[in-house]
């Protein structure tokens, strides 16, 4: 919608002998759909081949019955995109699937490369050629390069030479990997499914094809899938620090996240800005849905009634285009109306997960101002967004971000409420029991970044070092 975060890709693998992969991966990646609705894709091994079908487009628009029904085999590997590299066109849409010379490969990739520049100069200037302006293409290159050895130490060698954040998973005609960087930026978990094991961003879409969790992949780990059964290797060694907006924002709260449940979470994010900022109101509302968690858990902190004070639209996704100023006022009201019931002459504390440039939340309080709220206090679950994200969070430039732009006085007074308080950095990490740099990619609040960023990094960098490349 007009919110200006945009949300992340989600990658799904199963390698289930006898069962019906593609129909599984469907059901899969529509559980995680909310990390990306610019494509969506699904490739199946049988053993000796991959077939792949990919369109532009939400997963029930992309996948009619007849697709999933040519997709035969026993291993899927499936992909819903928001892109973080290369445009949004289908010729990047995921996964990629190439023949190499051990047969055919398939990636799926959640996460951003920040030297995918430099990789595809050189792999360019070797004589590889590239069909795509994605930073996925060059993992895939990568892998056929190096795979002398088999697969798995093709992963191993192509760990070595990423940089940035990954969340891979990668098929041949008859072995299933996942793999994660070893910060661990994005998430991806193991589940068991019958005789089977499914691989997936987010632990709701195992619940949603009915596998049992098993665990995390630890970051810098290789998980393979084979006739053999599952085995894994510890290929990098692990240096922690996952993306914590993974929990303020992007994931479902009901998926688990390295131990910690995304709802529980949020809870705590929401009595946390209670404890640093209670105010005296009427009631206590929510930007749906991710404000929900964050709003009920600084209701019950201070003992005030949370209420379902703004209705949304359930038909309408989380990225809207948004051609013009009048259709983006216009697509706000579309998402979100006022309950007059709720607000009116009421003194409101809203709660949302975040503010990037500021218009949602600027919109939403003029709505509850000519809905009659007597005074409004936004409570906002994580700090201040100062620094743009290069991990696979498509947050604007910093010169578009509000908080870089101008102090929290000028931005209550720009969106026009009564106070404004964001939660602390500290207040955020002691959720978790964290300490700065532990554990956790804080990056977009205190510009700490844990893999150094090259000075060409960007979404069209591929694009734009086309000719050079
Ligand atoms: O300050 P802004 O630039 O307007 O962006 C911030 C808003 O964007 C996100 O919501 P979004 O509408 O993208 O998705 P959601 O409905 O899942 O919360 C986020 O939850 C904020 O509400
Ligand atoms: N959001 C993501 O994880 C995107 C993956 C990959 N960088 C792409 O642009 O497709
Ligand atoms: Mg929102």
């Amino acid at each position: 919608m007009a919110g200006e975060i945009k949300d992340e890709c989600g990658v799904f693998g199963i390698y289930l002998p006898g069962g019906e992969v593609a129909q599984i991966t469907y059901y899969g990646l529509y559980a995680l759909q909310h990390r990306g609705q610019e494509s969506a894709g699904i490739a199946v091994a049988d053993g000796k081949e991959i077939r792949l079908h990919k369109g532009m487009g939400l997963v029930p628009a992309v996948f009619q019955d007849k697709d999933l029904q040519s997709l035969k085999g026993y291993i899927a590997c499936g992909h819903v995109r928001y892109s973080t590299t290369g445009a949004s066109s289908p010729i990047n849409a995921q996964p990629l699937v190439f023949r190499y010379a051990k047969g055919m490969l398939a990636v799926a990739h959640n996460g951003n490369l920040v030297n995918a520049y430099e990789l595809r100069k050189n792999l360019t200037a070797r004589g590889s050629l590239f069909q795509s302006t994605i930073d996925t293409e060059v993992i895939i290159n990568l892998l056929a390069r190096h795979s002398q050895g088999g697969i798995e130490d093709a992963v191993h060698k192509t760990m070595i030479d990423l940089k940035g954040s990954y969340s891979l998973v990668i098929m041949t005609q008859d072995k299933l990997l996942g793999v994660r960087d070893p910060h661990g930026i994005r998430p991806l978990c193991l589940g068991r499914l019958g005789d089977g094991y499914v691989i997936a961003s987010e632990s709701c879409a195992l619940d949603t094809v009915g596998a049992t969790f098993l665990r995390d992949v630890e970051p810098g780990e290789v998980v393979v899938i084979d006739e053999n059964g599952l085995h894994s290797r510890q290929a990098l060694p692990p240096q922690k620090q996952t993306c914590i907006f993974e929990y303020i924002y992007f994931a479902r709260p009901d998926s688990r996240i390295d131990g910690f449940g995304v709802n529980w979470c949020r809870r705590q994010m929401g009595r946390q800005l209670a404890r640093e900022a209670p105010r005296d109101v009427d009631v206590v509302i929510s930007v749906p849905d991710s404000g929900t968690a964050a709003a009920r858990g600084y209701a019950e902190e201070l003992g005030l009634p949370f209420e379902e004070g703004l209705m949304k639209n359930r038909y309408i996704g989380r990225t809207f285009i948004q051609p013009s100023q009048a259709l983006r006022e216009l697509a706000v009201r579309l998402k979100l109306n006022p309950i007059i019931s709720v607000v009116k002459d009421k003194r409101l504390v809203l709660v949302d997960d975040s503010i990037v440039r500021g218009t949602t939340s600027r919109r939403i309080v003029k709505m509850l101002r000519e809905a009659g709220a007597k005074e409004i206090h936004l409570l906002i679950s994580s700090p201040p967004i100062l620094h743009p994200c290069y991990y696979g969070i498509d947050t604007s430039e910093r010169s578009e971000l509000i908080a870089a732009q101008k102090s929290v006085e000028e931005i209550a007074q720009y969106i026009g409420v009564d106070s404004l308080h964001y939660l602390s950095l500290e207040g955020l990490l002691a959720v978790f029991q964290a300490d700065v740099n532990q554990g956790f990619c804080t990056a977009c609040f205190n510009g700490q970044y844990p893999v150094p960023i090259p000075p060409e990094a960007g979404k069209h960098i591929l694009e734009k070092g086309g000719s050079c490349c």
